[in-house]
């Protein structure tokens, strides 16, 4: 609940509000803090604040403040019934009670990029290669169970933010696995990355699937620029499928291992080529893009 003259206020790319180190949830790091008579919570930037299931805001630069709450006005202090009669008064009248007001804050990842795989594909194996975030591996499925935002930097010093989210399940809308609820952190996502674990018996129905759920969640999300990521290609039977998998598909598939990091090079090439194209694509429709 907020309550008198509360602000909230985004923070400048705080987006780590999990530890990169082990993977797990470092909890709300939210910070609290007065300034003057104003109270301020600072959240991550890309907080969405709703109130009763509806969006009120959704701050989503650096330093975006939004009013949430007044103050009740100030009662009168000892000082103000200070007379030549009565030096040291003792009255004092209280202030008004401050509005009230009960806010939900949700955090929605903000990054360009989104893996999107299902689990044990080797999204978080990926976002280790290609990037500085350090979420953790396992090989057992749902490792990963908060997103996590990596920045893989250009010589140009241009940097491009790829979030790894929790794998991605056949009836995942029905909340089987660890549900949908979490692709609100790839909403914002410019474009995704569609990781296969060319290992898999048949990776192209993976590809299926997981374009359904994403259409459950948002239509139109599995429409975005894309590339898919033909990972595990260090093992023999992910070499056999690859020919297959590129004749099933429209997209551009690139053959990766993020075990041994063989042709990751290429992979943060064409993430590069995605980014052109949509700083090119926001510039000239006039948005400001996101920038890291
Ligand atoms: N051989 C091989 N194994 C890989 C490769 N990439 C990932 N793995 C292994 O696959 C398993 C799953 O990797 P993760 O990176 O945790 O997969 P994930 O997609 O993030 O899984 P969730 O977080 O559960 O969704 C781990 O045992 C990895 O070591 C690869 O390129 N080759
Ligand atoms: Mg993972």
């Amino acid at each position: 609940m907020l309550s008198a003259n509360r602000f909230v206020k985004s923070l400048a790319q705080v987006i780590p509000v999990y530890k990169a180190e082990d993977g797990q949830s470092g909890g709300n790091k939210n910070c609290y803090g007065r300034n003057g008579n104003t109270s301020y919570i600072s959240v991550p930037v890309g907080t969405v604040v709703k109130e009763q299931g509806t969006t009120i805001t959704d701050l989503t630069e650096h330093g975006q403040e939004y009013l949430a709450v007044f103050g009740g006005a100030g009662g009168k202090g000892n000082r103000f019934f200070l007379s030549n009669e009565n030096r040291a008064p003792m009255m004092a009248t209280p202030g008004m009670a401050g509005q009230e007001r009960v806010l939900q804050l949700e955090l929605r990842t903000m990054a360009h990029a989104g893996l999107v795989g299902f689990p044990n594909a080797g999204k978080s194996s990926l976002l280790r290669a290609i990037s500085n975030a350090r979420p953790a591996v396992a090989s057992y499925p749902f490792t990963t169970l908060n997103p996590h935002v990596g920045i893989v930097e250009y010589r140009d010093h241009e940097q491009v933010a790829v979030a790894d989210i929790p794998g991605i399940i056949r009836g995942a809308h029905l909340n089987r696995g660890l549900g949908i609820s979490f692709l609100r952190h790839i909403e914002r996502c410019r474009f995704l990355l569609f990781v296969l674990d060319l290992s898999a018996p048949e990776p192209w129905t993976q590809l299926q699937h997981l374009f359904y759920e994403l259409e459950q969640y948002e239509p139109g999300l599995s429409q975005r620029p894309q590339a898919i990521v033909a990972n595990k290609m260090d093992l023999p039977e992910a070499r056999e499928k690859l020919e297959t998998l590129k004749s099933q598909v429209t997209q551009q598939v690139i053959p990766v291992s993020a075990l041994t990091g063989q042709n990751t090079e290429e992979l943060i090439l064409h993430l590069r080529e995605l980014y052109d194209g949509y700083l090119q694509g926001d510039g000239s429709r006039g948005v400001e893009p996101i920038r890291w």
